[in-house]
């Protein structure tokens, strides 16, 4: 997604470390993140990616360092590799949580209609596909008219054709909700493909920083998909 306006923080991320007990998994993590921007994080598995999105979320508490929002503190909605839908809900019901103010019920609609699931409004989760499931928590992750979104390998799971349509509609959606967006993936590819930015834990910290392709040029994604991969995985890689 490109900004047009001049890049604004909306978070900032200083010295952050976070250790469980004698095990340091993340120190010195130094990032800003713009307002609209999309930026993914990748690493090696274990390197501490969705630990770094869990204490954004607030999750969980940092050991060291700060994290301050400029303006004030954002929405934020996660999502994860599991759709942690309720089985005993129907589509509509998992994301309005059977409330029935109007106000809800019209933007539940709404957020339906924009992942292409209106028809199964009714349906419950075990008469869904994988992808659609998917949709379903990612209609709900927007109720809350969220600012940051944060995604931790939603996609994991899907075959990949389902995941492409899903890449795309995040990306739509993303745009037209004017978000911000924090992805974790194991997918170069799909990091390159998405984000605006593409930033590389290892060694427990932000090593490097990619740009993301000109989304106008197909070609260009596999060229950054391997200068990000090339980063994950090289040797001799010193602080970003
Ligand atoms: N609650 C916890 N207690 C102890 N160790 C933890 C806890 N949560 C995560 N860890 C450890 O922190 C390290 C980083 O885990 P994390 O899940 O953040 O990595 P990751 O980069 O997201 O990995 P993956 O790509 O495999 O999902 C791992 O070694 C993990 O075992």
């Amino acid at each position: 997604m490109t900004t047009t306006t001049a890049a604004q923080p909306l978070l900032t991320i200083n010295d952050l470390g976070k250790q469980y007990g004698p095990k340091v998994v993340l120190r010195d993590v130094n990032l800003t993140i713009q307002q609209g921007e999309f930026v993914a994080l990748v690493g090696m598995s274990g390197g501490g990616k969705s630990t770094l999105l869990r204490l954004i979320a607030g999750l969980e508490k940092m050991s060291t360092g700060t994290l301050t929002y400029p303006d004030v503190a954002p929405v934020i909605r996660v999502m994860f590799q599991d759709d942690r839908l309720l089985p005993w809900m129907t589509v509509r019901q998992n994301i309005t949580f059977k409330r029935n103010d109007a106000a809800l019920q019209a933007r539940s609609q709404k957020m339906l209609a924009r992942v292409g699931l209106e028809k199964w409004a009714d349906q419950y989760p075990a008469q869904l596909s994988g992808g659609q499931k998917q949709r379903v928590a990612l209609a709900r992750a927007l109720m809350a008219k969220p600012q940051l979104l944060l995604l931790d390998e939603p996609l994991g799971a899907l075959d990949a054709l389902t995941r492409r349509k899903m890449q795309d509609l995040i990306l739509q959606v993303c745009q037209e909700e004017q978000l911000t967006t924090i992805l974790v993936t194991h997918d170069v590819e799909e990091a390159a493909r998405m984000a605006d930015r593409t930033i590389v834990i290892k060694d427990g910290t932000n090593r490097y920083a990619e740009k993301g392709p000109d989304k106008d040029d197909p070609a260009a994604v596999g060229v950054v998909a391997d200068q990000i991969l090339h980063d994950i995985i090289d040797p001799e890689g010193g602080p970003a």
